[in-house]
This record gives structure tokens, sequence and C-alpha cells, in this order.
């Protein structure tokens, strides 16, 4: 198992823990008793230390060094080091423990690894932590599957006109990012068509300017960085690339907003762009590993489009209005301290409403989150 040319070692953490499983019970038995006291060292501090004590191969401490998990691989576990790409085995310590089988490495991991030739390294341990992007538990699976870890920043894509704007779609993005340890960023695409769309009726590209005019308002006042862009005609691109500089970013949105076409523009990528219907019609089939890409002006972006939503949160209605500052505030003013600010006396916020204090747009999809979970109470 300790041989790094052994091929156990370039799959799937988590697949090779379950192929461990099924290796000959004598192999078995010979692994844990080789490894018996390390089995209950948990804590990755104990992995270093046994290292240190020369457990594999003789190295001082100074030899480590630190990389971030890009991908992985079936070749490998590739962690950026400064710029070089190192294919790295995992510390055959790492793999036996039981209670870290579970997504041992993901991409965005910060690792620290050892040399072992040209182009390739050994993991011995992952740093916490600091957020984690899941896709929900599907079906059989009994494991979190982790898309990615680390992740700074979602960058909230929607486009104006095709798909039109939904702004009560837009707020539970922002609320899931923060629930999620990351920040928010607002990327509002597609805005040539705002100047120049065709085939689009009239009254309806005016009501769309106006609803993009008061998102930009509504957000400057909840404190939410928005950024409009066009990645067709290459505008904004700049701030945006800014925006993500020093960061590691998610792109996240409703189909066809033009991710793939925002992340291809940022990055030396060439993701598939406007094939939508077809890869829904495959499945997950198609997905492709998730990979961390190293931008050009410092930052990281995965690679992954796909991302139309991130965990399920419970949100209770006092967190709710958490996530509406402006509402809040003013929500302070009125008569009833449990005022739900609907059709009560003397509401502060529907007066602020009225005095256009508060955005119409944030109040309707404050109302509608609230109304989700009064319903989701009622079901249960
Ligand atoms: N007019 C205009 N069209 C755009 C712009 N950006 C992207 N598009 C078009 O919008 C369509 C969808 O773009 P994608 O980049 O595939 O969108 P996506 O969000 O990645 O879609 P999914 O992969 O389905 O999640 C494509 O036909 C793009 O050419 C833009 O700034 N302006
Ligand atoms: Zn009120």
């Amino acid at each position: 198992m300790s041989n790094p040319k052994d091929d156990s070692h370039w799959r799937d953490p988590e697949e090779d823990y379950f192929q461990a499983r099924k290796e000959s019970r004598m192999q078995r038995k010979l692994a844990s008793a080789k490894d018996r006291s390390k089995f209950k060292k948990t804590d990755q501090e104990k992995y270093l230390k046994n290292l240190e004590k020369g457990h594999q191969q003789k190295l001082s401490k100074q030899e480590w060094l630190e990389g971030r998990v890009i991908s992985i691989m079936p070749q490998g576990v590739i962690v950026d080091h400064e710029g070089e790409r190192i294919s790295c085995v995992l510390k055959g310590l790492m793999k036996r423990d039981k209670t870290q089988a579970k997504n041992l490495v993901a991409v965005g991991d910060f690792v620290l690894f050892e040399r072992t030739h040209e182009g390739e390294g050994i993991i011995a341990s992952v740093k916490p932590r600091r957020t984690i992007l899941s896709r929900a538990d599907n079906l059989s699976r009994r494991k979190e599957q982790l898309i990615a870890v680390n992740i700074d920043q979602v960058i909230i894509t929607v486009s104006v006109v095709n798909p039109p704007l939904k702004p009560p779609l837009i707020d539970r993005y922002i609320i899931a990012a923060h629930k999620g340890n990351m920040e928010p960023l607002l990327v509002i695409n597609k805005v040539d068509l705002l100047d120049h769309a065709e085939g689009v009726d009239e009254a309806f590209l005016e009501q769309e300017k106006a609803l993009y005019q008061e998102l930009l308002n509504a957000y400057a006042v909840a404190g939410v960085p928005v950024i409009s862009v066009s990645a067709a005609e290459n505008k904004g691109l700049d701030a945006l690339r800014q925006a993500m500089q020093g960061k590691a970013s998610v792109f996240s949105g409703q189909s066809g907003v033009g991710k793939s076409s925002l992340i291809n523009a940022v990055t030396d990528l060439n993701l598939r762009v406007g094939e939508t219907v077809e890869r829904t019609k495959k499945g997950s089939h198609t997905t492709t590993t998730t990979q961390l890409i190293p931008l050009e002006f410092g930052g990281w972006c995965i690679d992954t489009p796909g991302i139309k939503s991130f965990g399920v949160w419970d949100l209770d209605k006092n967190e709710i209005e958490g996530y509406f500052p402006e509402i809040h505030e003013c929500g302070l003013d009125c008569k009833f301290p449990d005022c739900t600010h609907s059709h009560e006396d003397n509401c502060a916020v529907q007066k602020a409403l009225e005095e256009e204090r508060i955005s119409l747009v944030r109040y309707i999809s404050y109302q509608a989150l609230i109304q989700t979970i009064n319903e989701k109470h009622v079901r249960r």
C-alpha cells in the first residue's frame, strides 16, 4: 500500500477507502496490526508528529510545502504550489483513518505535502476548511459530496431580458452565500440587451430597464456589491476581474444567464456556451470533475458553472430580517414589535415603501421568503 506507484493511490480517496475494505481479510489484518496505534489518532497534528519521527521518509519539518488542491483526478490529487502542479498521493495514514474517510481531500483544500519526485508528492495533512460547497445528498449516497471548499465568494450571476431578472431568486442566493460563510457578489450580465434587444416587446424592455435600475439602488442600500457586465460586448469585465482578485470564487445562477461565458472571459478556459438543453437531457453523467482555476490576475475560480443552488438552508423568520437590514432598521419604528409589515397600522416599513426609502422589489422578496417559511411550518 505504501508504494507510491501502486495504482490504488491514484484514485479518488473516497473510492479508495471502499476499495480498501474489499481487500482480503488477511491483508487488512496485517495493515491494521502494523498501524494500530495510528488508527485512533485522528487529528492532523498527530500525523505530523508521527511523520516527524520519520514514519515513512526521514524528512525534517522544513521540507513540508504548502499547496492548494486544484483538482482530483484519477491519476492523483493535483496540488498547486506557487504555480507549479504537483501530482500527489495521500499519506497512507490519512487514508486509513476511518473517521476521515469521507472527503479526505477536496478541491480548494490547503494541504501540507512533501515532494517525492519531480512533479510528485505525498499529502500529509489538510488544513481546517473555512467554507464548504456541497452537492445535496443525492439518492443512495450516504455521504455528503463536496464540490469545493474554502471558497470565499459566490458570484450570483443574473441576466437582463433573457432570462429576465428575478429579484426574489437573487435574494435567496444572497442569503445562501451568507449562510455558507461566503461573500455575495451580484453580477448582472447581458446589459447590452437593454440597449438593443431584437424581437423583444418594447413595453417589456422598458419594464426590465426600470427593474434593473431599481435593483442597482436596492442593493446599494442593502450593502451587496453589484457589477453590471456584458460578456458579449466585453463590458464591465475589468471590474469583475478586480472583484475576483485574490479570492476563490464560484459562479452561481440560473441556466442561461451567462456563467460559462463569464468564466471563459475571465479565465483562459473554453467552457461550452449555450448548450443548456443538451446538457440537461444527458443528466448528471456529463458533469466533469470540478477544478479550481488559478486566475492570471491572482485568485481562483471554480470551473463548474452548473451550481444553481447550494445547501438547503433552514431559516427562521427573525433570521430573514437580518438579511434585509434596510427593512429591519425601519421595522424598529413600527407600532407593534411583532409587526409583519403587511397590514398593520402604523407600520414604519409600509411608510418607508410609500416614500420609496425601501425598494419594493426587496420588500416583495422579503415577504415571499417569509411566506415560504410559513408554508413550511404548516406542512410540518
Ligand atoms: N446578449 C448577450 N448574450 C450573452 C451574454 N453572455 C452570454 N450570452 C449568451 O447567453 C447564452 C447562455 O450563456 P452561457 O454562458 O452558456 O450561460 P450559463 O449560465 O453558463 O448556462 P448553463 O450552462 O445552462 O448554466 C449563450 O447563448 C450566450 O452566448 C451577454 O453578455 N449578452
Ligand atoms: Zn411594520
